[in-house]
């Protein structure tokens, strides 16, 4: 069932951050949550796609790019490493490729845009530290809620 994210910002708004990045959605879930794992690189996802080949039970791996559009982190092959190994979603704070082939996955996936480019491969990059981007900071263990509104992080699972 999807959870309406304005929902939960007027129940819980005490504890709540809301991402103000105005992201895209491209994956075939429009609605997706589930708690947070990361992962920081700056145009090269081999880090990420070795992250999303492992079982994600649920987890929203948050993919902190640096905003850059040059190069896409996330293609059709990727994200469905991530419908196949049981992740919730992928946000992506940069780009992805494939688009519309991502809208027939079943997994969630927001990004700022689209590039046919593709990324390096060398494996850079950091996981599972905290990443910040649109004034809210994603942190490894809390949990994320998105919607066609937005994204909302909250310390603790929110629902039942
Ligand atoms: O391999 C890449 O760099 C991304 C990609 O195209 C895919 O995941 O399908």
């Amino acid at each position: 069932m999807a959870i309406a994210t304005a929902d939960l910002f007027d129940s819980h708004e005490d504890i709540l951050e809301s991402c103000e990045t105005q992201f895209r959605n491209y994956g075939g879930r429009a609605a997706f949550h589930g708690p947070i794992r990361t992962v920081r690189c700056q145009q090269d996802n081999a880090l990420l796609k070795s992250i999303l080949s492992t079982p994600g039970d649920g987890a929203v791996l948050v993919v902190d790019g640096g905003g850059s559009l040059r190069t896409a982190l996330v293609g059709d092959i990727i994200a469905g490493l991530g419908v196949k190994n049981g992740w919730a979603g992928i946000v992506v704070h940069g780009a992805i490729r494939d688009s519309e082939a991502m809208a027939g996955l079943d997994i969630g996936l927001k990004a700022l845009g689209s590039n046919p480019r593709k990324s390096t491969k060398t494996g850079a990059g950091e996981a599972d530290r905290p990443v910040a981007f649109g004034g809210c900071t994603f942190t490894p263990g809390h949990w994320l809620y998105s919607d066609a509104d937005g994204v909302v992080v909250a310390p603790r699972r929110l629902h039942d």
